[in-house]
């Protein structure tokens, strides 16, 4: 297990617990090595990472530091800073053969979140984090103390007479998830308990059913909803299935804004034949049910040597796999495509706006052949996917021809819905 250890008391608190835990059961099938992401965005960080390096050398434990080099961004740090952490958490796993990551949230982190969420009009009980989360298709992160106080991590640090940081951010109020602990600090705010992973995980069971009763993935280009299954999708589950296939097919990572998706549900509602386009997604209503695709507006074209790989559109993987350059974007003829559409049923007015929107490689080099290998992506959770949507997530997965998500090493969703 690699501990995300920052030197702050959550982690500190997690690394010493397993260290403890993982000798007193006497098993040694488990072993722990530590990771300290320095972000370099303030003078000290690397001498605190020194420091969490001296505390996991007393403990016998293998500790790295990796370093964030390189150019920062002026705007969105705090994001920028995330991601870039668990790409260098998840290259550390790899260095060190690693099966999972391990990170120090608590419940103060937990709630916080639940009211920044439902504060950003995701409503009252919007989801929370979930306990565990695979990165990158790769690597659960484990949140062992998600149901823990940090003032209990703090007692229980004192009493092993350690030390910890204080994140000199945590007291800057520029920052929202800063001005959110001070509010829960000062109001106990009670909309933050009403999360509960565990009826979330049989929400997505149920989404995932509906998915496979009524939804059909065409070409990796459409999705298509039986006219049937239209008048359900009012249902909450159904709602987030759909939405979720939303995310999907308009390359996106986070879900509709909540103004946007109460537009999308009253076009539903209305039962009338039309479009309506939301976060880049046609929503094509026909006579024969109701068709997901592409808006084809703002696509992007992708250059990539030999042996690179990247991400076109947020909806497809791709990696040139030949020996010259290659070019992805969109043709304008829908030639091959339309007709492959069609065949697969899809109605023609469907199948031509659709196919304009169909990644096409090309080679840039006149006596290469364009050899690329492309593979649609399920944008909402191929980065992060929270423990509490991986049936529903595999079942979109299956949809798109694509393998199942790899499986915790620790625990599985039954045991996520049964807490
Ligand atoms: N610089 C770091 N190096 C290693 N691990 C870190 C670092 N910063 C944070 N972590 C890990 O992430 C956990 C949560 O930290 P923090 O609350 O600061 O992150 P966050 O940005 O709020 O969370 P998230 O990672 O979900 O966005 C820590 O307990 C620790 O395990």
């Amino acid at each position: 297990m690699l501990v995300a250890v920052s030197g702050g008391s959550d982690s500190k608190g997690l690394l010493l617990a397993l260290s403890q835990a993982i000798e007193a059961s006497g098993k040694t099938d488990f072993s722990l090595a530590a990771c300290t992401v320095d972000h370099a965005l303030r003078a000290g960080s690397a001498a605190e990472a020194e420091a969490v390096a001296c505390f996991c050398a007393r403990l016998g434990i293998t500790h790295i530091v990796k370093p964030w080099d390189g150019e920062k961004p002026t705007a969105g740090i705090q994001a920028a800073a995330r991601e870039k952490r668990y790409q260098l958490l998840a290259a550390a796993a790899d260095e060190l053969g690693a099966t999972c990551i391990v990170t120090g949230h608590t419940l103060d982190d937990q709630r916080e979140t639940i009211l920044m969420r439902s504060e950003r009009g995701q409503g009252p009980g919007a989801a929370g984090m979930a306990a565990d989360v695979l990165y990158d298709r790769r690597f659960w992160v484990l949140r062992p103390f998600l149901g823990l106080r940090r003032a209990d991590v703090r007692a229980f640090l004192a009493a092993e007479g350690v030390g910890w940081f204080d994140d000199p951010s945590n007291a800057n109020m520029h920052f929202e998830r800063v001005r959110t602990r001070k509010h829960l600090a000062e109001t106990g705010a009670e909309a933050a308990t009403t999360w509960d992973a565990a009826s979330r995980a049989r929400s997505s069971v149920k989404a995932a059913e509906w998915l496979r009763l009524h939804a059909r993935v065409h070409e990796n280009l459409v999705v298509s909803i039986a006219e049937t299954a239209v008048g359900t999708c009012a249902d909450i589950d159904c709602r987030r299935a759909l939405l979720t296939m939303a995310g999907v097919v308009g390359g996106r990572t986070h879900p509709l804004a909540a103004d946007t998706a109460e537009r999308v549900m009253a076009f539903l509602e209305r039962s009338e034949l039309g479009r309506l386009t939301a976060g880049r997604v046609v929503f094509d209503r026909r006579g024969t049910g109701l068709y997901l695709y592409r808006e084809a507006r703002d696509l992007p074209f992708l250059t990539l040597g030999p042996g690179e790989a990247s991400i076109w559109d947020g909806r497809f993987a791709v990696r040139n796999v030949g020996n010259g350059l290659v070019k992805v974007g969109v043709r304008d003829d829908r030639g091959l495509q339309q007709q492959r559409l069609i065949a697969a049923g899809v109605p023609p007015g469907v199948a031509r706006r659709a196919s304009l929107s169909a990644p096409h490689v090309v080679s840039t080099d006149d006596n290469c052949v364009a050899n690329a290998d492309v593979e649609p992506r399920i944008c909402p959770y191929d980065t992060f996917l929270p423990g509490f949507d991986l049936i529903m997530a595999d079942m979109i997965a299956g949809l798109f021809g694509r393998q199942p998500y790899v499986r915790s090493p620790v625990h599985d969703l039954l045991t996520e819905m049964e807490r």
